[in-house]
């Protein structure tokens, strides 16, 4: 089947093909109700019920494909952008504009030494083997490094080695060929089997939404960016709702202010029902205010989507 000539008239997105990201963009699809049956082996997905297709491609590539700007939108990491930024420049008509965080794939890339050697300082790594995935992020930090070392803004050759691979840069240093590494952190569970330790963080990373400076289809970007951010929205909140004496009304509206304001039904003269968004990481101390405080019948449901205000 040839795809290609259906896709003039689609907005085209960018989803990482494998990987960290790709179950977790896989899901958000799913909650915003972007439909599409992908053939095996193929990368392209035509939207059963959006003008839109599926690009699956290399979450390092998509800064480049979304970028150039025949692809409209893109998930990847904010570390990809970053390292597609130091490589190239965005102009006023390339690069990427960042849409939304997306609150996944949250990790660090950060500069790691053998625990038990005497590198404890990023400052230590100058002139010596860094072995990376991340190569224009490393050398724009350790270019840095080098000219706060010696207090010149002078540009000078890099003195530390910084080399290429493409994945299990955790062995590098075991294998003797890097003296440190610059490598993702997310649990440090990697890092720690191999036995090293992290010194410092270049930069911080999760899953973003990003656009090009001029999609074909911007109505489309931004019926999309609001579909994801309700399903991103809808995951962080739970509702919560609770019985209380209209004395106790006011103490129970400072645990539960919600985001715009609680929700409030009469249940005649003394009492009142409330019902209102509850950060889920924060619901069992609410729940332990909101007793505390007199509410009672406390009841709370998953919100399965939503569309509230930024
Ligand atoms: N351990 C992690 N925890 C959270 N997010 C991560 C982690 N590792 C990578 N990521 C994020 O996922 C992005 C893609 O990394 P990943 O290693 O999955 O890519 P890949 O090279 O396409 O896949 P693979 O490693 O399977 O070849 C990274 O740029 C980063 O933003
Ligand atoms: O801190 P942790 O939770 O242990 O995660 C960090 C690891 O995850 C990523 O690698 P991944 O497993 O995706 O494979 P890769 O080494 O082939 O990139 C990253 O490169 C680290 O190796």
């Amino acid at each position: 089947m040839d795809l290609v000539p259906s896709l003039n008239d689609k907005l085209l997105f960018a989803v990482p093909k494998k990987g960290r990201l790709h179950q977790a963009c896989l899901d958000l699809l799913h909650g915003s109700d972007i439909q599409f049956h992908r053939h095996s082996r193929l990368d392209i997905a035509l939207v059963k019920n959006l003008p839109l297709a599926l690009i699956f491609l290399p979450a390092a590539d998509i800064p480049t494909f979304v970028g150039e700007g025949r692809v409209g939108l893109g998930i990847t990491g904010r570390d990809q952008v970053a390292e597609h930024e130091c490589m190239v420049p965005p102009t006023a008509t390339t690069g990427v504009d960042e849409v939304l965080d997306l609150e996944f794939g949250k990790c660090k890339l950060q500069v790691q030494t053998p625990r038990d050697g005497n590198l404890a300082k990023p400052e230590d790594l100058i002139g010596k083997n860094v072995v990376t995935s991340f190569t224009e992020l490393t050398q724009k930090y350790f270019r840095a490094l080098e000219a706060q070392q010696s207090g010149s803004t002078e540009q000078t050759e890099l003195k530390t080695n910084i080399k290429f691979v493409g994945g299990s840069v955790e062995a590098a240093c075991a294998l003797g060929v890097a003296d440190g590494i610059v490598d993702l952190v997310e649990s440090g569970e990697t890092m720690r089997a191999a036995g090293l330790a992290a010194i410092s963080t270049v930069v911080e990373s999760s899953a973003i939404l990003i656009k090009s400076k001029k999609p074909s289809d911007p109505a489309l970007v931004d019926l999309i960016t609001a579909r994801i951010r309700g399903v991103i929205t809808a995951k962080k909140y739970v509702l919560c709702a609770y019985n209380i004496e209209r004395s106790k009304l006011d103490e129970a509206r400072k645990i539960t202010p919600g985001r715009r304001s609680p929700t409030i039904i009469s249940l005649g003269e003394d009492w009142v029902a409330v019902s209102v968004m509850v950060l889920a990481k924060q619901i069992s101390l609410v729940m332990d205010r909101l007793t505390e405080a007199g509410a009672c019948d406390i009841l709370v449901n998953k919100i399965e989507n939503c569309r509230v205000d930024a």
